[in-house]
C-alpha cells in the first residue's frame, strides 16, 4: 500500500513509501529505512518524495509524517505539523487547481495556531492527521486558547475576533449533574481536568471568557447547560449548531411547502455519501450520531405546525444514512425519497438526487456566519414601553437561518422552516435601517 507524503514546499506528490502491517520502510539519499508500522519517521535528513518533470525530488524530512490509519488502513493522503493554509488548501483538492495557484502567494505564510484535540470524541482515523496540537491539562488549553485570541487581535489589529468552530464532528458529550449541568460545575470540572469535557467545549469556554463570539459550525453539542449558562452570565454570543449547507436546507423547504399545502410526507428516506474528512470521521457511529440528530431534528417545527396533518406526537418516518466514499471528495452526493399520503388516500413521491460541493457550500454560510454574529452584537432593541434598550439573548437565535439545529434561549421555540427563517432575518436587518417589516400582502397593490 502507497503512503502518501508532502513536503513542505508544498508539493504533494506520492512518494516511493511502502507501507504494510511488519512496517514502513523509506528510501533516502543515505539508506533505505525501516520503522514500526506507527513509528515517527524521524532519522532522515531529507526523504525521496517521488519524482517531478523527470527529476528525483527529495523534502526536509522533518516536515513529514506519515499518514496511517491505526485502523489499519493505510492511505494516500499527507500531512505535516506545520501545514500552511496553502498546503491544507492542496490537500482538500476542493478549489481548480489554477485557482489554487493563484491563491497560493497569499496563503502560504497562513499557518494554523495549534489546537485542541481529544480523540476520544472524534473518529479514530482522525488521529495521524492531528499533529499541531496544544498540549497540557483542558485548563491549561483553555489558557492558551484565551492567549491566543488576546495575541492574534493585537498582532492583527482587529477591532473584534469571531471565532467559528469548523473543526471536526465530535461525538455528544454526556450531560451529567455534577458535571457540566450548571457553570459552576463546569469550571469545577475543568479545574480536575474531567474527560468528558470536550474540545469544542474548552473553545467556547476560552471565548465566552474573552466575550468573544463563538459559533458551532458542527453538530455536537458543544453548548452543554453550564456553557449556556455561563454565556448568559457573560452576555457573550454563541451560536448554531452545524452548518446548513445542502440536503437539510433542501429539505427545510421541501418539508414546509408540502406540510403548508396539505401534503402530508410519511416517510423522508435521506442518504449520502462524500469523501473528504468530514465523511472518513462520520464514519464512526458514535460521530455520525452527532450530525444525524441535527440533520433530523430540522423537520420537527414544520411536522408540529399542522395539527390537522399530524396528531400530537405524529411525525414521519425519518432515516439519515451517510456513507464514506473516499472517491468522491467533496463531492457530496445527496438522495432523498419523500413519500407523503395526498387527498382522497393519494400517495406523493418525490426523489431527488443533489450534489453538494460540501466546502463550496459551507464557506460562504461561515462567512454569513461570522459577519452576523458580530453585527448582532451590535444591536441594540427595546420593546414599546422599555425605557432601555438592551441586547440581543446571547444565545443567537438570529443565526438560524444557517444553521441545521439552531441553538436558541431556553424555553424558545425553535423554527427551521427555511422561508420563516430568512424573513426573521430580512426584517431584523430592515429594522436596523428603520423599515417596517415585509409581511408581503403587498395591500397597496390589492
Ligand atoms: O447540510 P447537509 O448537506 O444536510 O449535511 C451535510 C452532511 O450530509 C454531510 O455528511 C456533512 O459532511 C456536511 O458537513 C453537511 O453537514
Amino acid at each position: 500500500m502507497l503512503v502518501g507524503w508532502g513536503g513542505n514546499n508544498g508539493t504533494t506528490l506520492t512518494a516511493g513509501v511502502i507501507a504494510n502491517r511488519e512496517g514502513i520502510s523509506w528510501e533516502t539519499k543515505e539508506k533505505v529505512h525501516k520503522a514500526n508500522y506507527f513509528g515517527s519517521l524521524t532519522q532522515a535528513s531529507t526523504i525521496r518524495v517521488g519524482s517531478h518533470n523527470g527529476e528525483e525530488v527529495y523534502a526536509p524530512f522533518k516536515s513529514l509524517v506519515p499518514m496511517v490509519d491505526p485502523n489499519s488502513i493505510v492511505f494516500g493522503g499527507w500531512d505535516i505539523s506545520n501545514l500552511s493554509m496553502a498546503d491544507g488548501m492542496a490537500r482538500a483538492k476542493v478549489l481548480d487547481i489554477n485557482l489554487q495557484k493563484q491563491l497560493r502567494p497569499y496563503m502560504q505564510s497562513m499557518l494554523p495556531l495549534p489546537g485542541i484535540f481529544n480523540p476520544d470524541f472524534v473518529a479514530a482515523n482522525q488521529g495521524a492527521r492531528a499533529n499541531n496540537l496544544i498540549q497540557g491539562t483542558k485548563k491549561e488549553q483553555v489558557e492558551q486558547i484565551k492567549k491566543d485570541i488576546r495575541e492574534f487581535k493585537e498582532k492583527n489589529k482587529v477591532d473584534k475576533v469571531v471565532v467559528l468552530w469548523t473543526a471536526n464532528t465530535e461525538r455528544y458529550s454526556s450531560v451529567v449533574a455534577g458535571l457540566n449541568d450548571t457553570v459552576d460545575n463546569l469550571m469545577a470540572s475543568l479545574e480536575k481536568n474531567e474527560a468528558e469535557i470536550s474540545p469544542s467545549t474548552l473553545y467556547a469556554i476560552a471565548c465566552v471568557s474573552e466575550g468573544v463570539p463563538f459559533v458551532n459550525g458542527s453538530p455536537q453539542n458543544t453548548f452543554v447547560p453550564g456553557l449556556i449558562e455561563f454565556a448568559i452570565k457573560k452576555n457573550s454570543l454563541i451560536g448554531g449548531d452545524d452548518f446548513k449547507s445542502g440536503q437539510t436546507k433542501m429539505k427545510s423547504v421541501l418539508v414546509d411547502f408540502l406540510v403548508g399545502a396539505g401534503i402530508k410526507p410519511t416517510s423522508i428516506a435521506s442518504y449520502n455519501h462524500l469523501g473528504n474528512n468530514d465523511g472518513m470521521n462520520l464514519s464512526a457511529p458514535q460521530v455520525f450520531r452527532s450530525k444525524e440528530i441535527s440533520k433530523s431534528s430540522v423537520v420537527d417545527d414544520m411536522v408540529a405546525s399542522n395539527p390537522i396533518l399530524y396528531s400530537p406526537g405524529e411525525h414521519p418516518d425519518h432515516v439519515i444514512v451517510i456513507k464514506y466514499i473516499p472517491y468522491v471528495g467533496d463531492s457530496k452526493r445527496a438522495m432523498d425519497e419523500y413519500t407523503s399520503e395526498i387527498f382522497m388516500g393519494g400517495k406523493n413521491t418525490i426523489v431527488l438526487h443533489n450534489t453538494c460541493e460540501d466546502s463550496l457550500l459551507a464557506a460562504p454560510i461561515i462567512l454569513d456566519l461570522v459577519l452576523l454574529a458580530e453585527l448582532s452584537t451590535r444591536i441594540q432593541l427595546k420593546a414599546e414601553g422599555q425605557d432601555k434598550f438592551h441586547s440581543f439573548h446571547p444565545v443567537a437565535t438570529i443565526l438560524s437561518y444557517l444553521s441545521k439545529a439552531p441553538l436558541v434561549p431556553p424555553g424558545t421555540p425553535v423554527v427551521n422552516a427555511l422561508a420563516k427563517q430568512r424573513a426573521m432575518l430580512e426584517n431584523i436587518l430592515r429594522a436596523c435601517v428603520g423599515l417596517a417589516p415585509e409581511n408581503n400582502m403587498m395591500l397597496e397593490h390589492k
